[in-house]
């Protein structure tokens, strides 16, 4: 990506992403619980271990490690009880998501966790639906549903999330996507190879999260046995440039999410994220936020941290959103609008 900077562009990118329409393809449903929620939800279920005062929320939100953020987030996902839970939470994702001029989003959700934890599958749907209608005629924001396998919890959660995914009686409306996450050591990725198999079989694009705590092989098994078209992470793509050239010659995105590896200690620091190394090497990079407020950040911050680690201007951070817009899953006619919208933008902030 070129720095188009120019004497004397001394506008403010901050500013200008706050306001820059965008597109967020990597993030959490559960994962995207404002404290204001979780506190809501912790004070309504006090046998939690969760705090419910949002001051100590973020003391509980400090991870050592990846293995102490999946406890964490599980311990969210145990507030999650009823139906009405369900449909306030989607909601609220999609109110912070539209403060933040998001257009579109792909909502992670992980539907085995609900049912197993004794939510009905259908009315589990019917409150995701009614939660995706409703923010898209009261805030404008598009929202789509990536099923994701937990992993960790083995091949009954995949049987389980692929029956959800494909079956026409439960499928909701708003699915595009199936997906994988969790923690990657010791979960191989090509024992899910049926279950993509299957999702893919029935219409649903493939995003799993790979190479985010484990190396390039598992990049490469996502590609090779889950037929991945967009990579969660994908952060130790970086150690490979076979697999660079592959995901560059491919336009095979990488979901990069900055704060994230720092949060959960899969990278030290930001200055030693590569996401630099994947933009140099033609990689179609996209910024996300993936559990934003666990991880005291908002995607607008994660642009404002791509922008430092890449040396972008104004310019440089449109084609970043520009960037999600092409590796969506929208349909030409609604990619061609919120690129458009961003062409607009950029036009009216950048004139004299
Ligand atoms: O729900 C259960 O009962 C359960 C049992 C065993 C294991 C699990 C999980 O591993 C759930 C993990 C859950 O974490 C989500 N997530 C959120 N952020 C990330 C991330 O950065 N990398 C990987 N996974 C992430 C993901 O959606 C999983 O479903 C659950
Ligand atoms: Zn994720």
């Amino acid at each position: 990506m070129t720095d188009h900077r120019t004497e004397p562009a001394l506008r403010d990118v901050h500013a200008f992403i706050a306001g820059l329409p965008k597109a967020e393809l990597h993030v959490h449903h559960v994962g995207s619980a404002s404290p204001r929620i979780v506190s809501e939800l912790a004070a309504r279920h006090p046998d939690s271990k969760v705090p419910s005062d949002p001051e100590a929320l973020a003391d509980y939100f400090t991870f050592t490690d990846f293995a102490h953020f999946i406890d964490v987030y599980l311990s969210v996902v145990d507030l999650i009880r009823t139906p009405e839970d369900v449909r306030l939470l989607t909601y609220e994702v999609a109110r912070e998501l539209a403060r933040q001029q998001v257009r579109y989003a792909e909502l992670t959700i992980t539907p085995f966790s609900s049912t197993r934890r004794g939510i009905d599958a259908r009315a589990f749907m019917d409150a995701i639906e009614d939660a995706r209608k409703a923010a898209e005629a009261e805030f404008g924001t598009v929202l789509r549903w990536c099923f994701d396998i937990p992993g960790e919890a083995g091949l009954e959660a995949a049987e389980e999330t692929v029956r959800l995914a494909t079956d026409d009686r439960l499928r909701p409306e708003g699915l595009v996507s199936f997906g994988l996450g969790g923690p990657e050591i010791g979960v191989p990725r090509p024992q899910f190879k049926p279950y993509f198999d299957r999702a893919v079989a029935a219409g649903l694009h493939s995003v799993p999260h790979a190479g985010e705590t484990t190396g390039p092989q598992t990049v490469w098994d996502a590609l090779v046995d889950l037929h991945a078209e967009r990579i969660g992470h994908g952060t130790s793509s970086a150690q490979d440039p076979r697999l660079l050239a592959h995901l560059a010659e491919r336009r095979i995105a990488l979901e990069v999410c900055p704060t994230s590896n720092i949060a959960t200690r899969a990278v030290r620091t930001l200055d030693e994220h590569p996401i630099k190394t994947f933009v140099d090497a033609g990689v179609l990079v996209t910024v996300n936020s993936d559990d934003p407020p666990m991880f005291g950040t908002d995607l607008n911050n994660e642009y404002a941290v791509a922008a430092r680690l890449l040396g972008l201007d104004e310019r440089g951070v449109a084609d970043l959103a520009k960037n999600a817009v092409e590796a969506s899953f929208l349909d030409l006619g609604g990619k061609a609008r919120i690129s458009a919208e961003i062409d607009a933008y950029t036009k009216a902030w950048l004139a004299p």
